[in-house]
């Protein structure tokens, strides 16, 4: 968690700490990542432990998911370092299917996640890959649709299975990108559940990138808040308040709490901002910004 000798604003965590440690499935230290002139973030320092939950907020276009593709290994960082587990279960946006729904069947959705979908696999490796599924199947508690198309199940069991999908390689870190998008609330609640089972029982890392904190807060240990090029790092109480965001927005933003919910007011307005870095402004730091903003 927070190394207190890093922290130069008392509302957020600014830098978290940095080293090597046997409980640590990721760590960036220093790291930015732009695409040309657009950096989405810089001098970031990251250590996600074991059985920690991330969130991972910001609008549109602010790098969450560029986030999630740095620790897949998709992306290079442009300067500083990545180190990162192998084991790792990817959930991906609900849209990245491109199979046809009705030919394939949820246990083969979730075989993908074993052997990638390749064909030709061997008889020792066809009942390792069966047994490995089952594991998974039974782990989300889908093993009763589990051989009907993908097409006729509802969002929630369709999102189970790719919950089980991500769960074949043991994953002691899990990236899931808005896996409660297009779910109802109660299904939102069933996944969410489902994953932080995981995490507990595994303790397995969670980054779960999503617009919507509210489904995730009573889990989240930490949240990394992305706009515009700059970012915070903290607690939900540290970051998502009035004063950190409307200084991340660089504009007002209210947060207010009602019924333990938290509601954003401003926010998603603000982010169109995000193209904002222009040669008289981008090198203008707020002054509590610790050398944390992504703009050059
Ligand atoms: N491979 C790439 N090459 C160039 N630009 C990229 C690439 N990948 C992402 N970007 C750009 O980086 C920015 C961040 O994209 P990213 O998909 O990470 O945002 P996001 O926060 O996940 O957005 P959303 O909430 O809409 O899913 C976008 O402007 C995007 O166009």
């Amino acid at each position: 968690m927070a190394d207190p000798d890093h922290r130069t604003d008392p509302a957020v965590t600014p830098t978290t700490d940095v080293g090597p440690r046997p409980d640590t499935v990721a760590t960036f230290e220093h790291g930015r990542l732009a695409f040309g002139s657009r950096v989405l973030w810089d001098d970031l320092n990251l250590r996600i432990a074991r059985g920690e939950f991330i969130a991972v907020l910001g609008p549109n276009g602010s790098g969450k998911t560029s986030f999630l593709r740095c620790l897949l290994g998709q992306y290079p960082l442009d300067a500083g370092t990545l180190d990162v587990t192998d084991a790792i279960g990817y959930i991906p946006q609900q849209h990245a299917d491109d199979a046809d729904p009705m030919a394939m069947r949820g246990r083969d959705l979730v075989g993908f996640g074993v052997d990638g979908g390749r064909w030709g696999i061997g008889l020792r490796g066809r009942s390792r890959r069966r047994r490995l599924v089952d594991a998974a199947l039974a782990e989300v508690g889908a093993t009763a649709y589990a051989d009907a198309p993908m097409g006729l199940l509802s969002g929630g069991e369709q999102q189970r299975l790719r919950v089980a999908q991500s769960l074949t390689g043991d994953p002691t870190l899990l990236l899931c990108d808005e896996p409660l998008s297009s779910l109802d609330p109660t299904n939102q609640q069933l996944v969410v559940e489902l994953i932080d089972e995981r995490r507990r029982k595994a303790d397995t890392a969670v980054v779960f990138v999503t617009h919507e904190i509210n489904p995730i807060l009573p889990y989240v240990d930490r949240v990394l808040y992305l706009v515009g090029g700059h970012f915070r790092i903290g607690t939900p109480d540290e970051v998502m308040t009035t004063e950190t965001l409307s200084n991340l927005y660089s504009s007002d933003v209210e947060v207010l709490r009602v019924n333990g919910r938290l509601l954003v007011i401003g926010g998603e307005d603000a982010h169109h901002c995000d193209h904002r870095p222009e040669p008289a402004t981008a090198t203008t730091q707020p002054e509590d910004d610790g050398g944390r903003s992504g703009l050059t």
